[in-house]
């Protein structure tokens, strides 16, 4: 498949998009809908990962495959560890497969847990045999991925006498852990994170209780970017609150610097979207370390608006869905961008001009898609394997074209 991308009739008024529920805190959820069935979940994700994650918690014997899904891997392993007598071959995506996962398989099997490596060491697919588990101290690295962290949290509640985790090195991604120790006190069960220590209670039962899941900030992003790169357009969003549990809520002070404003409105749980007059600054500097998701949107905004950026904190992106810092760099360096790489940063130089009939890759990431994508509003765009966006925002195309851009999508294999 193909997307051929052009503006359309720009800017549209009064234009409101319904986003999806958060992945993130819907996967997080189901886990624990898992073990508390009482807890009733509203506006659950659409997205392929949330409905790899459902799938996986439906099965006890056999093989699971969670195709590109990152947390629905990190997630089940521990749940399925922690569950007697579950018997699961787990398995993903090529990419999955070279996404690695030895620091949770290592803490995991430290506190008893019956895990194999199917091939390589290190990277799925587990073999994994379930069991009570009952050591209830553990250490971990916390620089690669904070999903290795969140998932023993998760079940942290499952253990005879609750869980003590202990982090080494500079933890990255905070915000998600953060989430994940909120929507574990929501339901009633005791945690505390303070420095490197995480300590939650056992719980065998909780209150019932209905979550209603905030809509993904992630994917507000792609908006973000869309308005900050026309000259005048408002665009609103549901449903988001300022309370929100999400670390991708930095958008908002991210994009004031990129001219855009928002306005929060509590009653509709909304949020409007506007272009600012701001003088735009020659260059900025954000460390996105605690919001990685959002890194591939900003330098899109960024060198669509030809403005120069430095974004640090970018370490973990190598092991996301492809190396994105790799996929950004070619694909910017095709639309005329001037850039530099490291293991864990991007300087992108101001750009003059912008060149045109770029067929965008989007190496089976869906950020690669939904990040370029806003760039049309300058120019016509085509964006190769455009079903990707589906692995968190399914209805991503159908939502661009109400915000006033023109997508075909097609298979133009002919
Ligand atoms: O816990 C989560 O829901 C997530 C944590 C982050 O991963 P890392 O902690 O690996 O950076 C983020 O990139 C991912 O999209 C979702
Ligand atoms: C990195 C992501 O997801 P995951 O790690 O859960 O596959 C993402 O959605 O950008």
């Amino acid at each position: 498949m193909k997307a051929k991308l052009k503006r359309g009739k720009f800017p549209l008024e009064h234009v409101k998009i319904n986003i999806g529920g958060s992945k993130s805190e819907s996967n997080r959820l189901l886990i624990l809908q898992a073990q508390f069935p009482n807890i009733t979940i509203q506006n659950l994700s659409e997205s392929d990962d949330t409905i790899a994650l459902k799938k996986g918690l439906k099965i006890k014997n056999g093989t699971v495959d969670v195709h590109h899904a990152g947390t629905a891997m990190r997630f089940l392993t521990a749940y399925y560890s922690a569950c007697q007598n579950y018997k699961i071959t787990l398995t993903g995506s090529t990419r999955m497969r070279e996404r690695p996962i030895g620091i949770l398989v290592e803490a995991l099997q430290f506190m008893g847990a019956n895990i194999a490596y199917c091939k390589q060491e290190g990277f799925p697919p587990l073999m994994i045999e379930g069991k009570n588990l009952t050591t209830n101290q553990v250490t971990l690295k916390a620089n690669v991925s904070s999903q290795y962290i969140s998932a023993l949290m998760l079940v942290a509640p499952m253990f005879p006498d609750g869980l003590q985790i202990y982090l080494e090195g500079k933890v990255t991604s905070v915000p998600y852990i953060e989430m994940t120790l909120s929507l574990l006190k929501s339901i009633g069960v005791k945690s505390s994170f303070t420095e490197n220590t995480i300590v939650i209670s056992a719980a065998k039962d909780v209150e019932s209780n209905t979550i209603v899941v905030e809509s993904d900030w992630s994917s507000a992003s792609y908006f973000y970017s869309l308005v900050a790169l026309s000259e005048n357009c408002q665009i609103t969003l549901g449903s988001f609150i300022e309370d929100s549990l999400q670390g991708d809520k930095a958008l908002v002070q991210i994009y004031e610097a990129l001219g855009v404003k928002t306005v929060f409105n509590a009653f509709e749980r909304t949020i409007s979207l506007s272009k600012t007059n701001n003088k735009l600054p020659k260059t900025i500097q954000f460390n996105l370390s605690n919001t990685p998701d959002i890194a591939q949107t900003i330098a899109v905004t960024c060198f669509g608006l030809g403005i120069g950026c430095k974004l640090t904190g970018l370490h973990t992106l190598k092991i996301k869905e492809t190396d994105r810092l790799q996929a950004l760099k070619t694909e910017l360096e095709k639309l005329g961008a001037t850039l530099q790489i490291d293991d864990s940063s991007l300087v992108l130089e101001k750009a003059a001009r912008i060149n045109t009939n770029v067929i965008i890759e989007t190496y089976q990431d869906h950020r690669m898609a939904m990040a370029f994508a806003p760039l049309a509003v300058k120019t016509p765009l085509e964006i190769n394997n455009p079903e990707v966006v589906s692995k968190s925002y399914p209805n991503f195309w159908k939502d661009l074209k109400l915000a006033g851009i023109n997508c075909f999508l097609s298979d133009f294999s002919e």
